[in-house]
C-alpha cells in the first residue's frame, strides 16, 4: 500500500536577503537606485516519489540539498509551490523538536495541544499524558510553562509525545542525537520498536553508516533533485563517489 506519494513537487524559497526584510534598508536602496527584488531559490525541483507502507528510507545528501525541506513538505509544515502530495495515516514529525510548543503554556497543556496537532483527541491525549511525562522524565514539571525548561528537556518532551502515540509514518531529522547519554539510549530503544513494525520511517541523516545499517532503501538528494533512489548501500556508494569526483 502507498503511504506517501509526491507528484512533480517543486518548492521555491526566498533567499535570506528577503528573509531579513528591513523597511528602512529597502527605502534607502530604492532611493539609491539599487533596489533589487530578492532572488528565489528552487529548493525542491520537480520530485516524483512513491513510498510504500512499512518502508524504512534514509535521505542523504550534501548540506543545503533540500533534505529537511522535503521532510517538511511531507509533514505538511511547508506547502509545495507546484505539484501535489498524498499521505496516508497519522504522521509524527520529529523535526525541530518542540518547535510547535507554546512557551507560555504548561508542559501538560502542550502535551494535549501537540497531540491534537498530530491528529489525536483531547481525551486520548489526557490518557497518554502520564506516560509521556514519565518517558520524558518531566513528572515534576507538568505545571511549569515550557519556557522554563532547558532546551534538552524541550527536545525530550517533543520526542516523548511524538513517539508515545503510534504513528503510521514517522519522520526523523537527525534527532537521534537529542538529550544526554542515558536519554539517547532510551530513545534508541524506543526507535527500534518502530523499525520492527509496520510504521513507515523516513530519516534524514549525515551518518552514512547508520543509514546503511538501519534503512533498506535510501534517497540521494542533490540540489533539490533525486539523484538516486534504491538500495541504501548503493545510494551511499554513489553519493560518496560522486562527492569525491567533485573535489578532484
Ligand atoms: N527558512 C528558510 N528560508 C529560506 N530558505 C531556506 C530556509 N530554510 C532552508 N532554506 C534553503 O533551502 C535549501 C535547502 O535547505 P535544507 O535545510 O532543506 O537542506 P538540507 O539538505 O536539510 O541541509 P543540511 O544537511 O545542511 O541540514 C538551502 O539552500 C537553504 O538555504
Amino acid at each position: 500500500m502507498e503511504a506517501i506519494r509526491l507528484n512533480q513537487v517543486s518548492l521555491w524559497r526566498r533567499t535570506q536577503e528577503e528573509f531579513s526584510y528591513d523597511f528602512k534598508k529597502t527605502i534607502l536602496s530604492i532611493l539609491e537606485g539599487k533596489y533589487r527584488k530578492a532572488a528565489k531559490r528552487l529548493v525542491l525541483d520537480n520530485l516524483d516519489l512513491v513510498i510504500n507502507t512499512g518502508d524504512k528510507i534514509g535521505i542523504i545528501g550534501a548540506n543545503g540539498a533540500g533534505k529537511s525541506t522535503l521532510l517538511k513538505v511531507i509533514c505538511g509544515i511547508l506547502a509545495p509551490t507546484h505539484g501535489s502530495l498524498k499521505t496516508r495515516g497519522i504522521i509524527a514529525p520529529l523535526i525541530e523538536l518542540g518547535a510547535g510548543f507554546d512557551g507560555e503554556l504548561s508542559v501538560f497543556d502542550n502535551i494535549i495541544l501537540y497531540g491534537i496537532m498530530l491528529g489525536f483527541s483531547k481525551a486520548e491525549m489526557r490518557g497518554r499524558a502520564q506516560s509521556i511525562l514519565d518517558f520524558a522524565e518531566l513528572q515534576d514539571y507538568a505545571l511549569v510553562p515550557v519556557k522554563g525548561l532547558s532546551s534538552g528537556m524541550v527536545a525530550r518532551l517533543g520526542f516523548a509525545i511524538a513517539t508515545d502515540v503510534q504513528p503510521d509514518i514517522l519522520i526523523l531529522d537527525e534527532v537521534l542525537s537529542v538529550g544526554d547519554e542515558s536519554f539517547k539510549n532510551k530513545c534508541q530503544k524506543r526507535m527500534s520498536k518502530f523499525w520492527n513494525e509496520n510504521t513507515t520511517v523516513l530519516v534524514v541523516s549525515h551518518d552514512l553508516e547508520f543509514v546503511k545499517k538501519s534503512c533498506k532503501q535510501a534517497i540521494w538528494l542533490d540540489k533539490g533533485k533525486i539523484k538516486f533512489i534504491g538500495k541504501a548501500e548503493q545510494a551511499v556508494d554513489y553519493y560518496l563517489n560522486k562527492s569525491s569526483n567533485i573535489h578532484h
